[in-house]
């Protein structure tokens, strides 16, 4: 057994722990690093970047057969779903350098590709390994729940782990879960000309605003989609081939595969915890604001620490704990002002408060503006008029906006600066945005908000007839 002592250990070489190591060996801590799988994690192998993929496969298919409203004759795409699988892993190949154990070994991090597990609350094993750390972070991510459906174990079924190596186009794809891995894939899927039915226990893209939600389902029902609400699965049955999901009120969807897309479960099983005195919650590991865990020399980031599940959270978490780890700074992260999309098309974004809960916090202080993508010129060059952004604002600061439309996870990053630094609407009013642009709608959304005040104001009136009077 080899014995090693570092400054630093990263449990899991995923977005949150290749950032962690990254930072911190650059910055002059020694670092190891262990990953038992594949380097990258979820995101680069079967998350983020293959999903969205597929999804620009999914695109260039459906404007194929869409073309005409621009004057070119739609035509009848011919997809080959094991060539669009070869576009998908070619994507992953040109990422993967970023995230490669070579790339880094060069910065100086001993890589370890191994599993890791407590032997006590400053030691880890992995393999051959016996690594004692003054700061360990574990960062192991999550994997597909595989929800407690009776029948589902005697069923082939896929989840986003395996889904990149279906080769066969499914003739008919049932998804159980109408949260975004279902709502992308699924869109994908029928794009790529299957046919696909979601079933969806409660309300299909339920964590954002439903008002947006519905732009996005509305689109996708008028694509073909087929969309099961309020229909928990109850029971699975049948063959590759010839699956049927049964709902709670006896409603039977068949397909001829199925992909199980009904959330994610912490990677701890095997971490022997205990061992370092951590406790977990349901959801993750336990964290406090400074996403130490109940070992304060241990932290835990990403997806096992059980909040929003993110690539750029598990990003921003390694930001939060190099503070800390490395200067000793007091660091705490927040939640306020993470955005997140939704990659259908039309998108979904969302930051800060939704309308809702912008109502609960500020009560009759709450004004909320609109502004819809059909009084944008290039949206309507584009004829991409479907879409909303909605600005919920609160003494003259924006606290929450929700976008649903083209390009949404763009316009979005704008009110994710705006709502990180407490930018007031004026200053979102100031800035000149070039024309036409899709991202324009984010200043006419300001303008939304100040032309009431100005177009309506009997003072503003009385004003300007005053100074007209006497301005030689
Ligand atoms: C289909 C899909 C699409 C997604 N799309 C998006 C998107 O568009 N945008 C977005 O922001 N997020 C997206 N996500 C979420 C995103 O992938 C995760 O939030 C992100 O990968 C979490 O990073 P992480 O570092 O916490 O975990 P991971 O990236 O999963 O990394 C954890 C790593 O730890 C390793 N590991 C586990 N246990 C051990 C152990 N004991 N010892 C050693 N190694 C271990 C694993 O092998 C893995 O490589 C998507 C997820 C899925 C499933
Ligand atoms: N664009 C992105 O950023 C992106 C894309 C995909 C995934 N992700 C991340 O991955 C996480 C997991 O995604 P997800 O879609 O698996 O989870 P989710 O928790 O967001 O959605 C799961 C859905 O499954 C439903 N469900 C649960 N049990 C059911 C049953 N028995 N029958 C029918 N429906 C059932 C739930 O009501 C819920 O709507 C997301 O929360 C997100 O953090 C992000």
């Amino acid at each position: 057994m080899e014995k090693i002592k570092t400054d630093i250990l990263v449990i899991g070489g995923g977005s949150g722990g290749l950032s962690v190591a990254a930072g911190a060996v650059q910055m002059g801590a020694s670092v190891v690093l262990l990953e038992a799988h594949k380097m990258g994690g979820d995101c680069l192998n079967y998350g983020c970047v293959p999903s969205k993929a597929l999804i620009a496969s999914a695109k260039t298919a459906y404007a194929m057969s869409h073309a005409e409203q621009y004057g070119i004759a739609n035509v009848t795409p011919q997809v080959n779903y094991a060539a669009a699988k070869d576009h998908v892993a070619d994507v992953i190949s040109q990422i993967e350098p970023v995230d490669s154990q070579e790339r880094f070994e060069g910065l100086g991090v001993r890589v370890i590709r191994d599993y890791g597990k407590f032997v006590s609350p400053t030691v880890v094993e992995a393999g051959a390994h016996r690594i004692e750390a003054r700061r360990i972070v574990i960062a192991t991510g999550s994997s597909p729940f595989v929800p407690p459906i009776s029948g589902l174990e005697t069923v082939p079924y896929i989840t986003n782990e395996t889904l990149w190596e279906l080769r066969e186009q499914p003739e008919h794809l049932l998804v159980i879960g109408g949260g975004p891995i279902g709502m992308e894939m699924a869109q994908a899927h029928l794009r790529l000309g299957s046919k696909v039915t979601v079933v969806e226990g409660d309300r299909a893209l339920g964590k954002d605003d439903p008002e947006m939600a519905e732009i996005v389902l509305d689109k996708l029902r008028a694509e073909g989609l087929a969309i099961a609400e309020g229909s928990n699965a109850k029971e699975v049955r049948g063959t590759a081939g010839a699956i049927e999901v049964e709902t709670e009120d006896g409603t039977v969807h068949k397909g001829t595969h199925l992909l199980v897309a009904v959330g994610r479960k912490a990677n701890t099983d095997g971490l022997d915890l205990d061992k370092a005195g951590i406790k977990t919650t349901r959801s993750g590991i336990q964290v406090d604001d400074s996403l130490r865990t109940t070992n304060k020399k241990v932290y835990a980031i990403g997806d096992v620490a059980g909040g929003l599940q993110f690539t750029h959270v598990a990003g921003y978490h390694a930001g939060v704990i190099i503070r800390s780890m490395l200067f000793g700074l007091p660091s705490k992260a927040s939640t306020r002002h993470i955005p997140w999309a939704t990659y259908t098309q039309p998108e979904l974004a969302q930051v800060g408060l939704t309308e809702a809960q912008a109502k609960k916090e500020h009560g009759s202080r709450l004004e909320v503006v609109r502004f819809h993508y059909s009084h944008n010129d290039r949206a309507i060059a584009e004829r991409k008029t479907r879409g909303l952004i909605k600005v919920m604002v609160a003494k003259g600061k924006p606290v929450g906006a929700s976008i649903a439309g083209e390009q949404a996870g763009e316009l979005i990053n704008l009110w994710a600066l705006v709502i990180a630094n407490k930018m007031k609407m004026s200053q979102i009013a100031s800035m000149v945005a070039p024309y036409p642009t899709i991202g324009e709608l984010n200043k006419r959304a300001a303008g939304a908000y100040f032309s009431p005040r100005l177009f309506e104001s009997d003072t503003v009136k009385k004003v300007v007839g005053f100074v007209q009077k006497w301005l030689p």
